[in-house]
């Protein structure tokens, strides 16, 4: 063998440490002459022996056919040694030269150059030995695509490729990219991970350390990958340049079926017309691969219709060249720049297993945009890149929220099938969606609704189990409440923690039986949030919207966030009417004497203004019952009093002033039913058409409105503390309030409990219909501007609603009707945070 012995090696990858300075002498030499003969696996000429010497460069001087010299360089252009190349390219005439590999074996990294006038060209890339295995699980997967379909259907461009739905639910992505390769990439994340998969039964992660320590990296992730075709090139068509990334991202193109003359190129810059005839190229050898890095221009060329590679992007990914890469759109699956970074510090594990898969992905959850297209025309516009880049959840790119329950479902799928966990009742699943299982669990468990409440010892479903809402990244802080943006690791972790929260303690302690089914994540940015300190910041609120970031799955029930002191109740049970007697008393009757014989008068003088008792428990109820109906199942009927005159006109103006600068909004009602947290909703109504808002800032502050507070409050008994700002209500011609009770039972378990008065203001009387009327009591109030109308909402024993006051707002004929809702709680209203108040 003709071959010096002691050509430089391609050295086990970490076993030396190169020399750094400038290129000794000997490798700016012009071109040398390859040393005839031999058995190399190019057949033409011998390729040197790898051995693992560096200190023989002088002496490596081949003759024969090879006829320049190239380098082993790192990415600090740091000398290891060098490897001739020969100059007999068949295909192309005037190129420097051939690259010629050593035999490597799996593992071995060779970092290559080639030189031209004594300037070294592609400096990033490497050859790479690959594991056995490799190649033949990825054709297999190719195999699974149904070749025919990829090859008698040629795709016409990168913008009119097209996806292949596989038998076994892989989606690809098919498209020819410019000049002669097609690329069959994966068309959504799970098909992406498919991929991964047989990469690491090729123990890829291998490989890929190796690489790393090639060019001193870090991590490296596989963030892209793809097969590519060769198909019916008839010259040097399809040129690439990787991006520059100051060399820390990579493709490594791994040989799966080629004919010996296929070919990549690498050349160094794109500036010389005829690049490709200036730079060699590199023959593809069976289980060798080629890593290509910054700035390297490459090309598949020529000659191999059969021709097959698989390439996998890696790159160590930071901040900094996330969005380079990730500005490379260019593939059915879009480069996310959140995606990227959420892949930081992400490796192929070495285990051949599924199990693993989880240490080489970084499940990501990323939200659509606003202008996403509605399902039905998705399968069209989905092939459009940017419209996969813009609604990547809709199109199906990235994995969705869901999966990151993957790990939950696993956990479910560990546990033994509870044979004894089943619900006795079809109500369950309703009782569980209204929030019961937290707030009654007693009836719960009574009503056998274990299932459903997930209770049993072992709750054996994955199916009723959420963390909640999809997570999202972004949060766009108008109101500047985040100290501390969280990087999408952390906000990552933290998904991670509430995962592990939620198997480790909440799914299999009793004391959290009752949460199980509450304690979510109800808003997108709930990790986010967590993540950047709001859990001790804001606990309160965050304990309401985000019980499972933040680990405090007992206080999504309201009762323990925000709990309830009876003992502070400003009247006690049968105090109710006294406020309405003292009135008459203000007004000089004698209240000691009233009965059902000696009822009130209709109309007193009040110092507050001309009295009218619409209604009291002293009038004879029984004009108002049915015939059927027996007067001794009734309530007692209830005080309802107008007070005209109570505001002054100035008053009544500055409130419907104050109403129109706070400006009119499309009245809510508040829904009885709970969420699953417990919190209500306010829901618009067809049975409430007006509009409101609420009198607070300025309007709150005003001297002339405080002095209309303060009247309520000497009428009323009652501080102000327990009243929710003056409702300023608006109807137009046509619109309404319907029947319904200002009285709502969800009160009850709030600290502030429920209304007991209302206090209506009639600010305005110049139009027509509009009355409040009370259809059991069978009144309709007369609107007269500055009247009050008082009414309870519970009885007097304070035990529950008062049936009597139901009313409703009738339609507005003709004009503009303004009036004000004052309403009184049981408990103080002004200091229950807004977390606590639905
Ligand atoms: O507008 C009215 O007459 C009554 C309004 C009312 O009942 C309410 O807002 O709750
Ligand atoms: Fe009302």
């Amino acid at each position: 063998d003709d071959v010096p012995s002691d050509v430089p090696a391609p050295a086990p990858v970490g076993a030396h440490t190169p020399p750094v300075g400038p290129l000794p002498d000997a490798l700016l030499d012009d071109e040398e002459e390859c040393s005839s003969s031999g058995s190399g696996i190019k057949g033409a000429c011998d390729v040197p022996t790898a051995t693992p010497s560096l200190d023989a460069e002088e002496t490596a001087k081949p003759t024969g056919r090879f006829y320049c010299s190239h380098s082993y360089v790192n990415r600090h252009y740091e000398l290891f040694g060098s490897l001739p190349c020969y100059s007999d390219n068949p295909y192309r005439s005037g190129s420097i030269g051939d690259f010629v590999t050593p035999d490597l074996s799996d593992g071995d990294t060779v970092p290559v150059a080639w030189r031209n006038g004594g300037k070294l060209v592609g400096e990033y890339a490497a050859l790479v030995g690959l594991p056995d295995g490799l190649s033949s699980s990825l054709l297999s997967l190719y195999d699974e695509i149904e070749q025919p379909n990829v090859s008698s259907n040629p795709a016409a461009d990168e913008d009119n490729g097209r996806f292949i739905s596989t038998t076994n639910d892989q989606l690809w992505w098919h498209a020819e990219t410019s000049g002669c390769v097609q690329h069959i990439s994966p068309g959504d994340e799970a098909t992406h991970d498919a991929f991964l998969e047989r990469l690491s039964i090729g123990h890829l992660d291998h490989t890929l350390r190796s690489i790393a320590k090639t060019y001193e990296l870090e991590t490296l992730t596989a963030y892209e990958v793809s097969f590519a075709r060769s198909a019916n090139c008839s010259s040097l068509e399809d040129l690439e340049v990787q991006p520059e990334t100051g060399g820390y991202a990579y493709k490594l193109v791994i040989p799966l079926s080629l004919r010996m003359t296929a070919s990549m190129v690498i050349i160094d810059d794109g500036k010389d017309p005829d690049w490709h005839l200036s730079r060699g190229t590199y023959s593809y050898q069976s289980s060798v691969g080629i890593c290509i890095g910054d700035n390297v221009q490459h090309s598949i060329f020529d000659v191999d219709p059969t021709g097959l590679v698989a390439i996998v992007h890696l790159a160590e990914i930071d901040e900094v060249n996330a969005p380079m890469i990730g500005g490379m759109v260019g593939s059915a699956f879009p480069l996310h720049v959140d995606w990227l970074e959420s892949q930081i510090g992400r490796h192929y594990d070495i285990k051949n297993e599924k199990a693993t898969m989880s240490q080489g992905r970084r499940r990501f959850h990323l939200a659509d945009g606003d202008d996403c297209p509605d399902e039905s025309t998705v399968e069209e516009q989905c092939r459009d890149i940017q419209m996969r880049v813009d609604c990547p959840v809709l199109c199906n790119v990235y994995v969705s929220t869901q999966t990151a329950n993957d790990q939950i479902e696993l956990f479910f799928a560990s546990l033994p099938i509870d044979d004894e966990c089943i619900d006795e009742s079809n109500e369950c699943s309703d009782f569980a969606s209204s929030g019961m299982c937290m707030t009654d669990m007693e009836e719960m468990i009574e009503y056998g609704c274990n299932w459903s409440c997930l209770y049993c010892q072992v709750p054996s479903s994955a199916e009723l189990f959420s963390l909640g809402v999809d997570q999202v990244f972004e949060y766009d802080d108008e109101e500047g409440l985040v100290t501390r943006v969280p990087s999408h690791q952390e906000i990552l972790e933290r998904i991670d923690q509430t995962v592990t929260h939620m198997i480790g303690t909440v799914l299999v302690q009793d004391d959290h039986k009752a949460y199980r089914i509450s304690c979510r994540n109800y808003q997108p940015q709930c990790s986010y949030w967590a993540a950047s300190g709001w859990c001790e910041t804001y606990a309160g609120w965050m304990s309401q919207h985000c019980p499972a970031a933040c680990f405090t799955c007992p206080l999504a029930d309201h009762t323990k966030r925000c709990p309830v002191d009876k003992e502070t109740n400003v009247i006690q049970p049968g105090e109710m009417n006294f406020m309405y007697e003292r009135w008459l008393s203000e007004a000089g009757v004698d209240i000691s004497t009233l009965s059902l014989d000696n009822p009130p008068p209709t109309s007193v003088d009040h110092p507050f203004g001309k009295l009218t008792v619409v209604s009291s428990p002293y009038y004879d109820m029984t004009r108002l019952l049915d015939d059927d109906e027996d007067e001794d199942d009734q309530p007692p009927l209830p005080w309802v009093i107008t007070i005209e005159d109570f505001l002054t006109g100035e008053e009544c103006d500055v409130l419907i002033k104050h109403g129109s600068e706070l400006g009119y909004e499309q009245s809510t009602q508040y829904s009885n039913t709970a969420d699953v947290g417990g919190s209500h909703e306010f829901i618009e109504s067809e049975s409430r058409t007006s509009t409101n808002t609420f009198c607070q800032g300025d309007c709150d502050a005003d001297p002339i409105v405080r002095g209309v507070i303060d009247r309520i409050v000497e009428m009323s008994g009652i501080t102000a503390n327990h009243y929710e700002k003056l409702q300023l209500v608006r109807y137009e011609v046509g619109q309404y309030y319907k029947e319904h009770h200002d009285y709502a039972s969800a009160h009850e378990e709030l600290p502030f409990g429920p209304r007991i008065l209302t206090f209506f203001l009639y600010l305005n009387d110049d139009y027509e219909g509009g009355g409040t009327s009370f259809n059991y009591l069978s009144f309709t109030s007369n609107p007269k501007r500055g009247m009050l109308l008082a009414w309870s909402n519970m009885q007097s024993d304070l035990q529950s609603m008062d049936d009597w006051t139901w009313h409703e707002a009738l339609t507005v004929t003709k004009g503009l009707k303004y009036g004000a809702n004052a309403w009184v709680h049981l408990r103080d209203y002004s200091s229950v945070p807004d977390y606590c108040s639905n």
